[in-house]
Protein backbone atom coordinates (compact mmCIF):
# COMPACT_ATOMS: atom_id res chain seq x y z
CA UNK A 1 0.00 0.00 0.00
CA UNK A 2 1.36 3.78 -1.12
CA UNK A 3 0.55 6.54 1.55
CA UNK A 4 -1.17 8.25 -1.18
CA UNK A 5 -3.15 6.71 -3.82
CA UNK A 6 -4.99 8.53 -6.98
CA UNK A 7 -6.92 6.47 -8.87
CA UNK A 8 -8.69 7.71 -11.68
CA UNK A 9 -9.06 11.53 -10.60
CA UNK A 10 -11.49 13.59 -12.63
CA UNK A 11 -12.14 17.37 -11.51
CA UNK A 12 -14.62 19.22 -13.47
CA UNK A 13 -15.01 22.89 -13.05
CA UNK A 14 -17.89 23.54 -15.35
CA UNK A 15 -17.29 21.66 -19.13
CA UNK A 16 -13.36 22.44 -18.20
CA UNK A 17 -12.13 19.92 -17.30
CA UNK A 18 -8.98 20.17 -15.36
CA UNK A 19 -8.00 16.75 -14.08
CA UNK A 20 -9.05 13.99 -16.25
CA UNK A 21 -8.83 10.43 -15.14
CA UNK A 22 -5.40 10.58 -13.42
CA UNK A 23 -3.96 7.89 -11.24
CA UNK A 24 -0.37 7.80 -9.30
CA UNK A 25 0.99 6.36 -6.01
CA UNK A 26 3.75 8.13 -3.87
CA UNK A 27 5.32 5.74 -1.62
CA UNK A 28 5.88 6.27 1.88
CA UNK A 29 9.96 8.56 2.03
CA UNK A 30 9.54 9.39 -1.42
CA UNK A 31 9.77 12.71 -3.13
CA UNK A 32 7.41 12.55 -6.10
CA UNK A 33 7.15 15.77 -8.80
CA UNK A 34 4.45 16.77 -10.09
CA UNK A 35 5.18 18.47 -13.45
CA UNK A 36 3.48 20.20 -16.59
CA UNK A 37 3.04 22.89 -18.56
CA UNK A 38 0.55 26.07 -17.33
CA UNK A 39 -2.86 25.21 -17.07
CA UNK A 40 -2.24 21.61 -16.56
CA UNK A 41 -4.13 20.98 -13.53
CA UNK A 42 -1.41 20.57 -10.79
CA UNK A 43 -2.62 23.24 -8.43
CA UNK A 44 -6.25 21.11 -9.10
CA UNK A 45 -5.06 18.40 -8.24
CA UNK A 46 -3.13 19.41 -5.25
CA UNK A 47 -6.54 20.87 -3.67
CA UNK A 48 -8.07 17.94 -4.51
CA UNK A 49 -5.83 15.89 -2.47
CA UNK A 50 -5.81 18.67 0.60
CA UNK A 51 -9.93 18.51 0.61
CA UNK A 52 -10.38 21.75 -0.96
CA UNK A 53 -11.80 20.81 -3.88
CA UNK A 54 -14.38 18.05 -3.65
CA UNK A 55 -13.32 15.73 -7.06
CA UNK A 56 -15.70 15.19 -9.93
CA UNK A 57 -15.19 11.65 -9.79
CA UNK A 58 -12.03 8.93 -8.90
CA UNK A 59 -10.63 8.40 -5.53
CA UNK A 60 -7.87 9.34 -3.07
CA UNK A 61 -6.66 7.39 -0.29
CA UNK A 62 -3.52 8.40 2.05
CA UNK A 63 -2.60 6.13 4.53
CA UNK A 64 -5.34 3.45 3.33
CA UNK A 65 -8.46 5.74 4.46
CA UNK A 66 -10.43 6.85 1.74
CA UNK A 67 -10.06 11.15 1.95
CA UNK A 68 -11.65 11.76 -1.52
CA UNK A 69 -14.89 13.44 0.27
CA UNK A 70 -13.18 14.90 3.22
CA UNK A 71 -13.33 18.84 4.08
CA UNK A 72 -9.39 20.05 4.53
CA UNK A 73 -9.59 20.45 8.01
CA UNK A 74 -9.85 16.76 8.30
CA UNK A 75 -7.44 15.72 5.83
CA UNK A 76 -4.89 18.26 7.43
CA UNK A 77 -5.43 16.56 11.17
CA UNK A 78 -4.39 12.76 9.32
CA UNK A 79 -1.67 14.31 8.23
CA UNK A 80 -1.66 16.20 4.77
CA UNK A 81 0.01 19.54 5.14
CA UNK A 82 0.89 21.48 2.10
CA UNK A 83 2.34 25.29 1.34
CA UNK A 84 1.16 27.72 -1.39
CA UNK A 85 2.48 28.55 -4.64
CA UNK A 86 1.76 32.48 -3.06
CA UNK A 87 3.19 32.66 0.27
CA UNK A 88 1.11 33.59 3.59
CA UNK A 89 2.78 34.17 6.34
CA UNK A 90 0.59 36.25 9.50
CA UNK A 91 2.90 39.50 8.57
CA UNK A 92 2.36 40.92 12.00
CA UNK A 93 3.65 38.01 14.31
CA UNK A 94 7.22 36.63 14.47
CA UNK A 95 8.95 34.07 12.59
CA UNK A 96 8.48 31.57 16.02
CA UNK A 97 4.88 32.95 16.16
CA UNK A 98 4.32 32.04 13.01
CA UNK A 99 5.48 28.44 13.35
CA UNK A 100 3.87 27.91 17.08
CA UNK A 101 0.32 28.52 14.92
CA UNK A 102 1.17 25.52 12.66
CA UNK A 103 2.50 23.40 16.16
CA UNK A 104 -0.61 24.23 18.05
CA UNK A 105 -2.54 22.29 15.81
CA UNK A 106 -1.09 19.03 16.91
CA UNK A 107 0.48 19.92 19.92
CA UNK A 108 -2.35 21.37 22.59
CA UNK A 109 0.48 21.70 25.35
CA UNK A 110 2.40 24.87 25.48
CA UNK A 111 6.40 23.67 25.85
CA UNK A 112 5.66 20.55 23.47
CA UNK A 113 4.47 22.96 20.86
CA UNK A 114 7.62 25.51 21.52
CA UNK A 115 9.93 22.50 21.06
CA UNK A 116 8.27 21.48 18.30
CA UNK A 117 8.35 24.91 16.23
CA UNK A 118 12.16 25.11 17.51
CA UNK A 119 12.62 21.97 15.53
CA UNK A 120 11.27 23.53 12.49
CA UNK A 121 13.49 26.64 13.02
CA UNK A 122 16.53 24.36 12.98
CA UNK A 123 15.17 22.33 10.05
CA UNK A 124 14.25 25.21 7.58
CA UNK A 125 17.12 27.11 8.34
CA UNK A 126 15.37 30.05 10.35
CA UNK A 127 16.71 30.07 13.82
CA UNK A 128 18.43 33.47 13.40
CA UNK A 129 14.77 34.64 12.27
CA UNK A 130 12.99 33.62 14.89
CA UNK A 131 11.93 37.29 16.32
CA UNK A 132 11.84 38.71 13.11
CA UNK A 133 8.66 40.00 11.69
CA UNK A 134 7.37 37.39 8.96
CA UNK A 135 6.21 40.96 6.93
CA UNK A 136 9.92 42.11 6.91
CA UNK A 137 11.30 39.05 5.16
CA UNK A 138 12.86 38.11 1.59
CA UNK A 139 10.90 36.01 -0.68
CA UNK A 140 13.68 33.10 0.25
CA UNK A 141 13.24 33.63 4.10
CA UNK A 142 9.17 33.36 3.70
CA UNK A 143 8.78 30.35 1.78
CA UNK A 144 11.15 28.51 3.98
CA UNK A 145 8.82 29.60 7.06
CA UNK A 146 5.79 28.50 4.65
CA UNK A 147 7.40 24.98 4.88
CA UNK A 148 8.03 25.17 8.69
CA UNK A 149 4.47 26.60 9.73
CA UNK A 150 3.50 23.13 7.41
CA UNK A 151 6.07 21.11 9.24
CA UNK A 152 5.45 22.04 12.84
CA UNK A 153 1.78 20.55 11.95
CA UNK A 154 3.49 17.54 11.97
CA UNK A 155 2.52 15.98 8.47
CA UNK A 156 2.97 12.30 6.84
CA UNK A 157 2.55 13.66 3.74
CA UNK A 158 3.81 17.48 2.58
CA UNK A 159 2.11 19.21 -0.54
CA UNK A 160 4.91 21.59 -1.91
CA UNK A 161 3.62 23.97 -4.31
CA UNK A 162 6.36 25.93 -6.38
CA UNK A 163 8.18 26.34 -3.05
CA UNK A 164 11.37 27.23 -5.44
CA UNK A 165 9.69 29.65 -7.80
CA UNK A 166 11.04 33.49 -7.79
CA UNK A 167 14.09 32.30 -5.93
CA UNK A 168 17.38 33.48 -5.89
CA UNK A 169 19.88 30.83 -7.09
CA UNK A 170 21.45 30.20 -3.34
CA UNK A 171 17.63 30.42 -1.84
CA UNK A 172 17.10 27.50 -4.11
CA UNK A 173 20.27 25.80 -3.15
CA UNK A 174 19.20 26.64 0.40
CA UNK A 175 15.16 25.01 -0.33
CA UNK A 176 16.87 21.70 -1.89
CA UNK A 177 18.68 21.41 0.95
CA UNK A 178 15.83 21.58 3.20
CA UNK A 179 13.94 19.45 1.27
CA UNK A 180 16.57 16.78 1.29
CA UNK A 181 16.19 17.24 5.10
CA UNK A 182 12.78 16.65 5.33
CA UNK A 183 12.53 13.27 3.70
CA UNK A 184 15.21 12.80 5.85
CA UNK A 185 12.88 12.84 8.66
CA UNK A 186 10.58 10.77 6.75
CA UNK A 187 7.83 12.99 5.52
CA UNK A 188 6.73 12.31 2.20
CA UNK A 189 6.78 14.75 -0.12
CA UNK A 190 4.66 15.65 -3.23
CA UNK A 191 6.21 18.59 -5.11
CA UNK A 192 4.67 20.98 -8.41
CA UNK A 193 7.47 22.56 -9.67
CA UNK A 194 8.48 24.50 -12.90
CA UNK A 195 12.56 24.42 -11.99
CA UNK A 196 13.67 21.48 -13.36
CA UNK A 197 16.93 22.02 -11.68
CA UNK A 198 15.42 21.55 -8.63
CA UNK A 199 13.39 19.22 -8.77
CA UNK A 200 14.95 16.45 -10.82
CA UNK A 201 18.04 15.91 -8.97
CA UNK A 202 15.74 15.27 -5.52
CA UNK A 203 12.82 12.98 -7.00
CA UNK A 204 12.34 9.16 -6.53
CA UNK A 205 9.68 9.69 -9.16
CA UNK A 206 8.04 12.49 -11.80
CA UNK A 207 4.57 12.79 -13.03
CA UNK A 208 3.88 14.69 -15.74
CA UNK A 209 0.18 16.40 -16.54
CA UNK A 210 -0.89 18.14 -19.81
CA UNK A 211 -4.17 19.48 -20.33
CA UNK A 212 -5.40 17.82 -16.99
CA UNK A 213 -4.55 14.17 -18.60
CA UNK A 214 -1.13 12.18 -17.08
CA UNK A 215 1.38 11.84 -19.82
CA UNK A 216 4.12 10.56 -18.22
CA UNK A 217 5.24 8.76 -14.66
CA UNK A 218 8.26 7.77 -14.51
CA UNK A 219 12.04 8.48 -12.95
CA UNK A 220 13.51 12.00 -13.40
CA UNK A 221 15.90 10.13 -16.16
CA UNK A 222 13.47 8.18 -18.03
CA UNK A 223 11.34 11.64 -18.41
CA UNK A 224 13.32 13.96 -19.41
CA UNK A 225 13.90 11.35 -22.25
CA UNK A 226 10.49 11.10 -22.88
CA UNK A 227 9.31 12.29 -26.40
CA UNK A 228 5.91 13.59 -25.23
CA UNK A 229 7.20 15.19 -22.46
CA UNK A 230 9.87 17.07 -24.17
CA UNK A 231 7.11 18.19 -26.89
CA UNK A 232 4.38 18.80 -24.47
CA UNK A 233 6.96 20.77 -21.79
CA UNK A 234 10.29 20.23 -21.57
CA UNK A 235 11.80 21.01 -25.11
CA UNK A 236 14.35 19.65 -26.44
CA UNK A 237 16.88 22.23 -25.74
CA UNK A 238 16.84 21.58 -21.91
CA UNK A 239 16.81 17.51 -22.41
CA UNK A 240 19.74 18.52 -24.22
CA UNK A 241 21.66 20.52 -21.11
CA UNK A 242 20.64 17.57 -18.75
CA UNK A 243 22.13 15.20 -20.70
CA UNK A 244 25.35 17.26 -21.16
CA UNK A 245 25.45 18.13 -17.67
CA UNK A 246 25.36 13.74 -16.84
CA UNK A 247 27.52 13.43 -19.27
CA UNK A 248 29.93 16.07 -17.27
CA UNK A 249 29.65 13.86 -14.13
CA UNK A 250 26.67 15.88 -12.88
CA UNK A 251 23.24 15.29 -11.31
CA UNK A 252 20.57 13.99 -13.80
N1 LIG B 1 -11.52 27.33 -9.17
C1 LIG B 1 -11.47 27.21 -10.49
N2 LIG B 1 -12.55 27.52 -11.26
C2 LIG B 1 -12.51 27.40 -12.60
N3 LIG B 1 -11.44 26.97 -13.29
C3 LIG B 1 -10.33 26.67 -12.60
C4 LIG B 1 -10.28 26.77 -11.16
N4 LIG B 1 -9.04 26.38 -10.74
C5 LIG B 1 -8.36 26.08 -11.85
N5 LIG B 1 -9.12 26.22 -12.96
C6 LIG B 1 -8.74 25.94 -14.33
O1 LIG B 1 -8.26 24.60 -14.36
C7 LIG B 1 -7.15 24.48 -15.24
C8 LIG B 1 -5.96 23.93 -14.47
O2 LIG B 1 -5.49 24.93 -13.59
P1 LIG B 1 -4.37 24.68 -12.50
O3 LIG B 1 -4.19 25.96 -11.73
O4 LIG B 1 -4.67 23.45 -11.75
O5 LIG B 1 -3.10 24.43 -13.43
P2 LIG B 1 -1.56 24.35 -13.02
O6 LIG B 1 -1.00 23.18 -13.74
O7 LIG B 1 -1.42 24.39 -11.56
O8 LIG B 1 -1.01 25.70 -13.66
P3 LIG B 1 0.25 26.64 -13.21
O9 LIG B 1 1.48 25.88 -13.54
O10 LIG B 1 0.08 27.83 -14.09
O11 LIG B 1 0.09 26.95 -11.75
C9 LIG B 1 -6.90 25.87 -15.83
O12 LIG B 1 -7.54 25.93 -17.08
C10 LIG B 1 -7.55 26.79 -14.82
O13 LIG B 1 -7.99 27.98 -15.45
Amino acid sequence: MSLLEVRNLTMKFGSLVANSDVSFDVDQGTIVGLIGPNGAGKTTLFNCVAGLYRPSGGTIAFDGQDITKLPSYKVARLGVARTFQVVRPLKEMTVLENILVGAYLRHPQPEKALETAQRCLEICFLQELRDRLAGDMTIGNKKRLEVARALATGPKLLLLDEAVAGLTSTEVKEMVEVILRLKAEGITILMVEHIMEAIMPISDKIVVLRSGVKIAEDTPRAVVQDPEVIKAYLGEKFSRRLAEKREAGGHE
